[in-house]
């Protein structure tokens, strides 16, 4: 079956034990797109990764990759997708070349031919210098990339990429996201998970909020903004009492709340006439404000405002920053 989209999947379940991850996710890629599927800890990303990179099967729901259903068709899905992040798959002890040209030799390259793709491989990921080192003697920024350089041997059509720069330092990171916004100028679609808004922000087409086993919200990064709304007036409160009275009065259009910083944000389309009936509305004595300032909403106060949480707080922590 031929269809646009590159990865369809459609009410997905999967418990381990009592514990119930996937609780029916739905979520449809494009063809050629960057797709982030973002959630915190926990969530389930990667128990959606691995269940279609065919490494584990789901409980209940359907998932098909170019339109090859995941179960039924699952050696001719595994022959166009790579999984990279997951897999120690390169050999510290040879060199990211030899690394390149295994590979291409495991794909059915021979010789030559080998040695002509790891060669473009490692120039298209800014490795030619050090393609006769040891592996070993790369940085973690260098190993990702080899990483990626080895799961594109195969030219797979789908790239699943788990956390790709978790653990980077901020250099690597932006290397490693120039690699994969140009891997989908030939045509790959890329499908990968983090707990780093910016980084879906900058990298990903579509987004998903992955949280509570389902996805609450699908869009472009920009679409999830604006469910927070375009701008967001930030105020700082005097002290934690004034904190409290402002947050009560805002209720639920209180949002990126910072009882630490005692400051809370609250959506506003940016107007004078607003901003004064806000400031009126939530100090009318004068007293709790110390600041206010107006920004534009970014992608964590979409995430906290769908979640109720941060992407990366753990569980326990979040209740008790709560407000
Ligand atoms: N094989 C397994 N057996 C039991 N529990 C599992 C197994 N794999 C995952 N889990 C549990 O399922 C939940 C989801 O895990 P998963 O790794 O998919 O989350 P994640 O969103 O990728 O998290 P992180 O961002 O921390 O990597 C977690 O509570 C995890 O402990």
């Amino acid at each position: 079956m031929t269809t646009d989209l590159a990865i369809e999947v459609a009410g997905l379940r999967k418990s381990f034990g009592e514990l119930s991850v996937l609780s029916g996710v739905e979520f449809g890629v494009a063809r050629g797109s960057v797709f982030a599927l973002l959630g915190p800890n926990g969530s389930g990303k990667t128990t959606t990764v691995r269940i279609l990179a065919t490494l584990i099967r789901a409980d209940a729901g359907h998932a098909r990759i170019d339109g090859l259903d995941l179960v039924r068709d699952r050696h001719r899905v595994r022959r166009r997708i790579s999984l990279t992040g997951q897999y120690a798959a390169i050999d510290g002890l040879q060199t990211g070349e030899e690394n390149l040209r295994m590979m291409a030799r495991l794909c059915g390259l021979r010789g030559g031919w080998a040695r002509q793709r790891a060669a473009e491989l490692l120039e298209r990921f800014d490795l030619t210098g050090a393609g006769n080192r040891l592996v070993r003697t790369y940085s973690g920024g260098m190993r990702r990339r080899l990483d990626l350089a080895a799961s594109l041997v195969g030219q797979p059509s789908v790239i699943f990429l788990d956390e790709p720069t978790t653990g980077l330092d901020v250099r690597s990171r932006q290397a490693m996201w120039e690699v994969v916004t140009s891997l989908t100028d030939s045509g790959v679609t890329v499908f990968l998970t983090t707990q780093y808004l910016e980084e879906a922000d900058r990298l990903a087409d579509r987004v998903a909020v992955l949280d509570g086993g389902r996805v609450l919200a699908e869009g472009t990064a920009d679409e999830l903004k604006e469910r927070v709304a375009g701008q967001l007036l930030d105020l700082v409160t005097v002290d934690s009492a004034a904190f409290a009275a402002v947050t009560r009065a805002l209720g639920d259009r209180a949002v990126a709340l910072d009882r630490a910083a005692l400051s809370v944000a609250v959506p506003t389309d940016g107007t004078a006439a607003h901003v004064r009936t806000l400031l009126d509305e939530l100090d009318p004595g004068r007293q709790l404000l110390r600041r206010f300032s107006i920004r534009t909403a970014t992608l964590d106060d979409a995430f906290i405002a769908l979640t109720g949480h941060t992407a990366t707080t753990p569980q326990p922590e979040k209740e008790s920053a709560r407000v």
